[in-house]
């Protein structure tokens, strides 16, 4: 079997961070991993608290799983601070795995900041250059180039911006888009468009880190990185068509519905066993 590692925070109500990281790899058929960054005390409503892990205790986490285990993709979610984002650089400059996606997770939905202020730079000096694929949303992509985005022609500015910075593919979200979201990917020579249709929805809660680790997980089954978009394009779709209206704030995708449908999609075509 084919494994993936999530190296992110946990959310108690776990619509994001590790917690729907997992999900998405046992959803793909992926044995998931996790190297835990901090804790946050979450719901659908917002972040109560956070608690950071020690840099030492997230290194003796990937050297415990790194020494032991081949690991086919990483996906890095949160990380909230300098120590720990060098610690995280460090290790996986070491270990080198094949696919590393990196969702630069600054801000939760509920608009809780999850980066400090201080650890950008690091994170795009030391850790952005060794990643396969960094997924910005607008607000991050916005942050991290200086460019304010209000069309697909800012998102591809921004993507030539981080291309400059030493990322090696972009992929620019585009649900923050008043319009359809059109999510953007770049890889220095040539630009490729997913387009989506907008769900009618405010239950989108972690929908950032169900798409990376399912672009992970594609990636751990050895396919191309644009074919790894895709389906994970079609993942997402279904899980916020499907998103659950638990709590009274932003709700969390639904990843049940996603391997019933995707079942019921591969029984069709006959990959059944293979896949589920
Ligand atoms: N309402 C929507 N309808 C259809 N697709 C959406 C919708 N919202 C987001 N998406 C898609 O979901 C994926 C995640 O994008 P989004 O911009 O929401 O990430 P994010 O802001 O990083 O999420 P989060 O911070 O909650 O983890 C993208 O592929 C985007 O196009
Ligand atoms: C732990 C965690 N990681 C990422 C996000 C993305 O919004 C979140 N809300 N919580």
């Amino acid at each position: 079997m084919r494994t993936a590692l999530t190296i992110a925070g946990s959310d108690s109500c776990a619509g994001a961070g590790i917690q729907a990281d997992l999900k998405t790899f046992y959803a793909h058929g992926v044995y998931g991993m996790s190297v835990i960054t901090a804790v946050t005390a979450q719901n659908t409503k917002g972040v109560i608290g956070i608690e950071n892990i020690s840099a030492d205790m997230v290194e003796k986490q990937l050297d415990a799983i790194f020494t032991d285990i081949k690991v086919d993709a990483v996906k890095v979610g949160m990380l909230s601070n300098r120590d720990i984002i060098k610690s995280v650089s460090r290790k996986l400059k070491k270990y080198s795995p094949d696919n590393i996606v990196l969702d630069p997770v600054m801000v939760s939905k509920s608009g809780h900041t999850l980066l400090g202020p201080d650890a950008k730079d690091i994170l795009l000096k030391e850790l952005l250059p060794l990643c396969t694929i960094v997924t910005p949303n607008i607000p991050e992509a916005e942050v991290i180039t200086g460019v304010t985005i209000n069309s697909i022609n800012d998102m591809k500015k921004s993507c030539k911006v981080i291309f400059e910075m030493g990322a090696k593919m972009i992929l620019i979200k585009g649900g923050h888009l008043s319009t359809d979201p059109v999510d953007i990917l770049f890889d220095g020579k040539g630009f490729k468009y997913f387009i989506g249709k907008r769900i009618h929805t405010k239950n989108t809660h972690g929908t950032g880190c169900t798409l990376s680790s399912a672009i992970a997980s594609n990636l751990a089954k050895g396919y191309s990185v644009e074919k790894s978009i895709v389906k994970a394009k079609e993942y997402i779709t279904i899980a916020i068509q499907n998103s659950l209206s638990i709590g009274k704030g932003i709700g969390p995708t639904n990843h049940f519905y996603s391997i019933y449908k995707k079942c019921n999609m591969l029984k069709e075509i006959g990959e059944f066993k293979n896949e589920c």
